[in-house]
Protein backbone atom coordinates (compact mmCIF):
# COMPACT_ATOMS: atom_id res chain seq x y z
CA UNK A 1 0.00 0.00 0.00
CA UNK A 2 1.32 3.36 -0.58
CA UNK A 3 0.62 7.05 0.83
CA UNK A 4 -0.76 9.36 -1.52
CA UNK A 5 -1.27 13.41 -1.23
CA UNK A 6 -5.07 14.21 -1.66
CA UNK A 7 -6.02 17.61 -3.09
CA UNK A 8 -8.96 19.10 -3.73
CA UNK A 9 -10.55 21.05 -7.04
CA UNK A 10 -13.29 23.55 -7.10
CA UNK A 11 -13.68 24.37 -10.51
CA UNK A 12 -15.78 24.23 -13.55
CA UNK A 13 -16.35 20.86 -15.84
CA UNK A 14 -14.43 21.44 -19.91
CA UNK A 15 -16.23 18.73 -21.67
CA UNK A 16 -13.81 19.55 -24.37
CA UNK A 17 -11.25 18.04 -21.81
CA UNK A 18 -8.32 20.54 -22.57
CA UNK A 19 -9.28 22.80 -19.42
CA UNK A 20 -11.15 23.00 -15.93
CA UNK A 21 -11.66 20.58 -13.78
CA UNK A 22 -10.39 18.09 -16.92
CA UNK A 23 -7.00 19.70 -17.07
CA UNK A 24 -6.51 20.31 -12.92
CA UNK A 25 -7.23 16.05 -12.47
CA UNK A 26 -4.95 15.43 -15.09
CA UNK A 27 -1.93 17.55 -14.24
CA UNK A 28 -2.61 16.30 -10.64
CA UNK A 29 -2.63 12.53 -11.68
CA UNK A 30 1.01 13.30 -14.05
CA UNK A 31 1.93 14.85 -10.68
CA UNK A 32 1.01 11.79 -8.49
CA UNK A 33 -1.67 13.34 -6.68
CA UNK A 34 -5.01 12.19 -5.71
CA UNK A 35 -7.53 14.88 -6.70
CA UNK A 36 -11.17 15.19 -5.74
CA UNK A 37 -13.65 17.74 -7.31
CA UNK A 38 -16.49 20.50 -6.03
CA UNK A 39 -17.54 21.14 -9.21
CA UNK A 40 -19.18 24.58 -9.45
CA UNK A 41 -20.37 24.72 -13.50
CA UNK A 42 -20.61 22.26 -16.38
CA UNK A 43 -19.71 24.01 -19.74
CA UNK A 44 -20.50 22.45 -23.29
CA UNK A 45 -16.79 23.42 -25.08
CA UNK A 46 -14.12 22.51 -27.11
CA UNK A 47 -11.05 23.94 -28.41
CA UNK A 48 -13.32 26.22 -30.60
CA UNK A 49 -15.43 27.67 -27.45
CA UNK A 50 -18.10 27.68 -24.97
CA UNK A 51 -21.36 26.80 -26.22
CA UNK A 52 -23.61 26.62 -23.35
CA UNK A 53 -23.37 26.29 -19.83
CA UNK A 54 -24.62 25.66 -16.31
CA UNK A 55 -24.25 26.70 -12.94
CA UNK A 56 -24.51 24.41 -10.23
CA UNK A 57 -26.94 24.80 -7.69
CA UNK A 58 -25.44 25.80 -3.88
CA UNK A 59 -27.17 23.19 -2.12
CA UNK A 60 -24.71 20.55 -4.67
CA UNK A 61 -21.75 22.59 -3.80
CA UNK A 62 -22.00 22.39 -0.36
CA UNK A 63 -22.92 18.69 -0.66
CA UNK A 64 -19.91 18.09 -2.94
CA UNK A 65 -17.81 19.53 -0.05
CA UNK A 66 -19.71 17.68 2.84
CA UNK A 67 -19.02 14.57 1.32
CA UNK A 68 -15.21 15.10 0.16
CA UNK A 69 -14.25 16.90 3.64
CA UNK A 70 -16.49 13.49 5.86
CA UNK A 71 -13.43 11.60 4.46
CA UNK A 72 -11.03 12.63 2.67
CA UNK A 73 -7.39 14.66 3.90
CA UNK A 74 -7.18 17.02 1.95
CA UNK A 75 -3.50 18.69 1.89
CA UNK A 76 -3.95 21.73 -0.38
CA UNK A 77 -6.73 22.50 -2.57
CA UNK A 78 -7.30 24.75 -5.91
CA UNK A 79 -10.21 26.81 -7.50
CA UNK A 80 -10.43 27.62 -11.02
CA UNK A 81 -14.26 28.86 -12.94
CA UNK A 82 -16.44 30.10 -10.18
CA UNK A 83 -19.43 31.13 -12.34
CA UNK A 84 -20.99 33.67 -10.38
CA UNK A 85 -21.43 35.71 -7.32
CA UNK A 86 -23.92 32.62 -5.56
CA UNK A 87 -21.21 30.45 -6.44
CA UNK A 88 -18.38 32.17 -5.53
CA UNK A 89 -19.97 33.30 -1.99
CA UNK A 90 -20.92 29.24 -1.27
CA UNK A 91 -16.88 28.29 -2.13
CA UNK A 92 -15.77 30.91 -0.08
CA UNK A 93 -18.27 29.88 3.01
CA UNK A 94 -16.93 26.13 2.38
CA UNK A 95 -13.59 27.20 2.33
CA UNK A 96 -13.77 29.05 5.98
CA UNK A 97 -16.03 25.94 7.24
CA UNK A 98 -13.46 22.80 6.10
CA UNK A 99 -10.42 25.15 6.95
CA UNK A 100 -8.69 25.13 3.49
CA UNK A 101 -5.40 27.24 4.18
CA UNK A 102 -3.10 25.91 1.35
CA UNK A 103 -5.26 27.61 -1.69
CA UNK A 104 -4.50 28.41 -4.71
CA UNK A 105 -6.78 31.06 -6.69
CA UNK A 106 -6.56 30.67 -10.46
CA UNK A 107 -9.16 34.04 -10.84
CA UNK A 108 -10.43 32.49 -13.84
CA UNK A 109 -12.42 35.29 -15.58
CA UNK A 110 -12.37 34.24 -19.48
CA UNK A 111 -11.71 31.85 -21.26
CA UNK A 112 -9.21 31.73 -24.20
CA UNK A 113 -12.34 31.72 -27.03
CA UNK A 114 -13.72 35.26 -24.90
CA UNK A 115 -16.37 33.51 -23.07
CA UNK A 116 -17.45 35.05 -19.74
CA UNK A 117 -16.67 32.20 -17.09
CA UNK A 118 -17.38 34.84 -14.42
CA UNK A 119 -20.27 37.21 -13.92
CA UNK A 120 -19.15 41.33 -13.46
CA UNK A 121 -21.57 40.98 -10.33
CA UNK A 122 -18.37 38.48 -8.74
CA UNK A 123 -15.28 40.52 -9.15
CA UNK A 124 -16.01 42.59 -5.91
CA UNK A 125 -16.80 39.30 -3.59
CA UNK A 126 -13.56 37.90 -5.45
CA UNK A 127 -11.93 40.74 -4.66
CA UNK A 128 -13.11 41.64 -0.72
CA UNK A 129 -13.59 37.68 0.09
CA UNK A 130 -11.60 34.71 -1.78
CA UNK A 131 -8.07 36.80 -2.16
CA UNK A 132 -7.58 37.09 1.81
CA UNK A 133 -8.16 33.06 1.70
CA UNK A 134 -5.34 32.47 -0.74
CA UNK A 135 -1.82 31.26 0.35
CA UNK A 136 -1.44 32.23 -3.65
CA UNK A 137 -3.08 33.72 -6.61
CA UNK A 138 -2.08 33.48 -10.29
CA UNK A 139 -4.06 35.72 -12.35
CA UNK A 140 -3.19 36.20 -15.74
CA UNK A 141 -2.76 40.01 -17.29
CA UNK A 142 -6.21 40.63 -17.55
CA UNK A 143 -7.36 39.42 -14.86
CA UNK A 144 -4.91 41.24 -12.78
CA UNK A 145 -6.21 44.72 -14.77
CA UNK A 146 -9.55 43.62 -13.64
CA UNK A 147 -8.65 42.88 -10.06
CA UNK A 148 -6.42 46.07 -9.47
CA UNK A 149 -8.89 48.52 -11.46
CA UNK A 150 -6.23 49.76 -14.18
CA UNK A 151 -4.17 49.08 -17.46
CA UNK A 152 -1.05 47.43 -16.92
CA UNK A 153 1.15 48.71 -19.49
CA UNK A 154 4.90 47.49 -18.25
CA UNK A 155 7.40 46.11 -15.81
CA UNK A 156 7.06 48.58 -13.25
CA UNK A 157 2.90 48.40 -13.32
CA UNK A 158 3.32 44.84 -13.11
CA UNK A 159 5.36 44.72 -10.03
CA UNK A 160 3.08 47.31 -8.20
CA UNK A 161 0.03 45.02 -9.48
CA UNK A 162 1.48 42.56 -7.19
CA UNK A 163 1.62 44.63 -4.33
CA UNK A 164 -1.99 45.99 -4.48
CA UNK A 165 -3.16 41.94 -5.08
CA UNK A 166 -1.03 41.04 -1.71
CA UNK A 167 -2.79 43.86 -0.22
CA UNK A 168 -6.11 42.46 -1.15
CA UNK A 169 -4.80 39.58 0.95
CA UNK A 170 -3.22 36.81 -0.95
CA UNK A 171 -0.21 35.81 0.63
CA UNK A 172 1.73 35.18 -2.54
CA UNK A 173 0.83 36.35 -5.92
CA UNK A 174 1.93 35.42 -9.25
CA UNK A 175 0.83 37.50 -12.77
CA UNK A 176 1.17 35.35 -15.47
CA UNK A 177 2.57 36.64 -18.63
CA UNK A 178 1.08 34.22 -21.53
CA UNK A 179 -1.46 37.34 -22.54
CA UNK A 180 2.07 39.28 -23.51
CA UNK A 181 2.88 39.65 -26.98
CA UNK A 182 6.69 40.04 -26.19
CA UNK A 183 9.03 37.43 -27.59
CA UNK A 184 9.74 35.66 -23.50
CA UNK A 185 7.06 34.37 -21.28
CA UNK A 186 7.49 36.31 -17.93
CA UNK A 187 5.42 35.03 -14.81
CA UNK A 188 5.96 37.79 -12.07
CA UNK A 189 5.98 36.36 -8.50
CA UNK A 190 5.80 38.30 -5.38
CA UNK A 191 6.03 36.18 -2.27
CA UNK A 192 4.89 36.81 1.70
CA UNK A 193 8.48 37.52 2.63
CA UNK A 194 8.52 40.46 -0.17
CA UNK A 195 11.00 38.32 -2.27
CA UNK A 196 10.18 38.60 -5.77
CA UNK A 197 11.22 37.53 -9.07
CA UNK A 198 10.63 36.99 -12.84
CA UNK A 199 10.01 33.37 -14.27
CA UNK A 200 11.35 33.55 -17.46
CA UNK A 201 11.21 31.38 -20.95
CA UNK A 202 10.95 31.62 -24.83
CA UNK A 203 7.68 31.75 -26.01
CA UNK A 204 6.90 28.60 -27.32
CA UNK A 205 4.95 29.04 -30.89
CA UNK A 206 1.98 27.78 -30.55
CA UNK A 207 -2.38 27.88 -30.65
CA UNK A 208 -2.65 24.75 -28.43
CA UNK A 209 -2.59 26.82 -25.49
CA UNK A 210 -6.05 25.60 -23.93
CA UNK A 211 -5.73 25.16 -19.73
CA UNK A 212 -2.31 26.99 -19.53
CA UNK A 213 -3.58 28.83 -16.44
CA UNK A 214 -5.45 25.63 -15.08
CA UNK A 215 -2.67 23.12 -15.60
CA UNK A 216 0.15 25.69 -13.84
CA UNK A 217 -1.87 26.16 -10.63
CA UNK A 218 -2.57 22.73 -10.68
CA UNK A 219 0.89 21.89 -10.91
CA UNK A 220 1.41 24.37 -7.95
CA UNK A 221 -1.38 22.80 -5.94
CA UNK A 222 -0.30 19.31 -6.62
CA UNK A 223 3.02 20.02 -5.05
CA UNK A 224 1.71 21.79 -2.35
CA UNK A 225 -0.26 19.06 -1.06
CA UNK A 226 2.99 16.60 -1.21
CA UNK A 227 4.21 19.47 1.80
CA UNK A 228 6.61 21.87 -0.40
CA UNK A 229 7.02 25.71 0.06
CA UNK A 230 5.24 27.91 -1.90
CA UNK A 231 8.37 29.30 -3.99
CA UNK A 232 9.30 25.03 -4.83
CA UNK A 233 5.83 24.64 -6.03
CA UNK A 234 5.63 27.72 -7.73
CA UNK A 235 8.75 27.27 -9.67
CA UNK A 236 7.35 23.65 -10.04
CA UNK A 237 4.07 24.53 -11.56
CA UNK A 238 5.88 26.17 -14.17
CA UNK A 239 8.09 23.41 -15.59
CA UNK A 240 5.65 21.87 -15.57
CA UNK A 241 3.49 24.44 -17.88
CA UNK A 242 6.29 24.96 -20.11
CA UNK A 243 6.80 20.88 -20.83
CA UNK A 244 3.10 20.16 -21.28
CA UNK A 245 2.76 23.39 -23.83
CA UNK A 246 6.05 22.33 -25.44
CA UNK A 247 5.31 18.79 -26.55
CA UNK A 248 1.76 19.56 -27.34
CA UNK A 249 -0.32 17.34 -29.02
CA UNK A 250 -2.50 17.23 -31.89
CA UNK A 251 -6.49 17.52 -30.98
CA UNK A 252 -9.08 19.54 -31.86
CA UNK A 253 -9.55 22.35 -34.31
CA UNK A 254 -8.90 25.65 -32.14
CA UNK A 255 -6.96 26.18 -29.57
CA UNK A 256 -5.69 22.48 -28.33
CA UNK A 257 -5.24 21.09 -25.08
CA UNK A 258 -1.83 20.04 -23.59
CA UNK A 259 0.48 17.18 -23.23
CA UNK A 260 -0.18 16.29 -20.18
CA UNK A 261 1.52 13.02 -20.34
CA UNK A 262 4.94 14.99 -20.59
CA UNK A 263 4.13 16.49 -16.99
CA UNK A 264 4.73 12.61 -15.48
CA UNK A 265 8.44 13.10 -16.47
CA UNK A 266 8.35 15.57 -13.29
CA UNK A 267 6.37 13.24 -10.80
CA UNK A 268 9.20 11.72 -8.76
CA UNK A 269 10.90 15.98 -8.23
CA UNK A 270 7.93 16.23 -6.08
N1 LIG B 1 3.20 30.32 -25.65
C1 LIG B 1 3.71 30.06 -24.44
N2 LIG B 1 4.98 29.66 -24.30
C2 LIG B 1 5.49 29.38 -23.07
N3 LIG B 1 4.80 29.52 -21.92
C3 LIG B 1 3.51 29.94 -22.00
C4 LIG B 1 2.90 30.24 -23.25
N4 LIG B 1 1.60 30.61 -23.01
C5 LIG B 1 1.44 30.55 -21.69
N5 LIG B 1 2.56 30.16 -21.06
C6 LIG B 1 2.74 29.95 -19.62
O1 LIG B 1 1.60 29.23 -19.17
C7 LIG B 1 1.18 29.69 -17.90
C8 LIG B 1 -0.24 30.19 -17.97
O2 LIG B 1 -0.22 31.48 -18.55
P1 LIG B 1 -1.43 32.22 -19.23
O3 LIG B 1 -1.15 33.68 -19.12
O4 LIG B 1 -1.64 31.65 -20.60
O5 LIG B 1 -2.62 31.77 -18.29
P2 LIG B 1 -4.18 31.77 -18.51
O6 LIG B 1 -4.56 32.86 -19.45
O7 LIG B 1 -4.78 31.81 -17.17
O8 LIG B 1 -4.48 30.39 -19.21
P3 LIG B 1 -5.95 29.71 -19.53
O9 LIG B 1 -7.00 30.76 -19.33
O10 LIG B 1 -5.90 29.19 -20.92
O11 LIG B 1 -6.07 28.58 -18.58
C9 LIG B 1 2.18 30.77 -17.49
O12 LIG B 1 3.19 30.19 -16.69
C10 LIG B 1 2.73 31.25 -18.83
O13 LIG B 1 3.99 31.81 -18.70
C1 LIG C 1 -14.41 25.21 -17.28
C2 LIG C 1 -13.24 26.07 -17.61
N1 LIG C 1 -12.44 26.48 -16.59
C3 LIG C 1 -11.36 27.25 -16.86
C4 LIG C 1 -11.07 27.64 -18.16
C5 LIG C 1 -9.89 28.54 -18.42
O1 LIG C 1 -8.86 27.88 -18.98
C6 LIG C 1 -11.93 27.17 -19.18
N2 LIG C 1 -11.70 27.51 -20.49
N3 LIG C 1 -12.99 26.39 -18.87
Amino acid sequence: MNNVAEALIIAGSDSGGGAGVQADIKTMQACGVYSTNVIVAITAQNTLGVQDSLNIPVSLINAQFSSIFADFNIKAAKTGMLADRVSLTCVVENIIKFKINRLVVDPVMVAKGGAKLLNDDAIVTLKKQLLPLALITTPNLPEAQVIVGHKISNQNDIMQAAKKIQAMGSKNVIIKGGHDDKKRVRDFVLLENQKQFFLESERIETNRTHGTGDTLSSAITSALAKGHSVEEAIRFGRKVVTKTIEFGIIVGHGHGPLNHWAAEEFRDEI
